[in-house]
């Protein structure tokens, strides 16, 4: 299986698919501690990474930034004192695609740097 981290985003247009059930659960076995919630209506998939305070929380989550940027796809990022949630989903769809759990495969081997 390949590594969902070295795969690149897909220019993603409005009525691309979401990803289905099934594939969910194939790809979430690749992204230990992300899970999928559903907020007004949308599926959404996040994970808490913890810090040792505030400072290194905020850093990451520019360090996330930069990633999305450079992808041109963006999270939510929720800075708190001693831990950064990233929240990726498909404003363009609503939904999940499957360019969030290759940014999610990405925000996980920044973490890991
Ligand atoms: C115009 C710009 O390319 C688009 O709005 C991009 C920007 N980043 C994005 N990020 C996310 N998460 N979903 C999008 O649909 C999206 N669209």
């Amino acid at each position: 299986m390949k590594d969902l981290a070295t795969e690149t985003c897909d220019a993603c247009r409005a009525g691309a698919p979401t990803v289905n059930q099934q594939d969910q659960v194939e790809l979430l076995a690749q992204l230990p501690e992300w899970h999928i919630t559903e907020r007004d209506g949308v599926d959404q998939l996040e994970k808490v990474y913890p810090f040792p305070d505030f400072s290194k929380a905020l850093d990451f989550a520019n360090a996330v930034g930069e990633l999305a940027e450079g992808s041109n796809h963006h999270p939510a990022i929720l800075v708190e004192w001693g831990k950064t949630t990233v929240t990726w989903w498909t404003h363009k769809i609503r939904g999940l695609h499957r360019n969030d759990f290759i940014m999610a495969a990405k925000t996980d081997y920044l973490h890991s740097k």
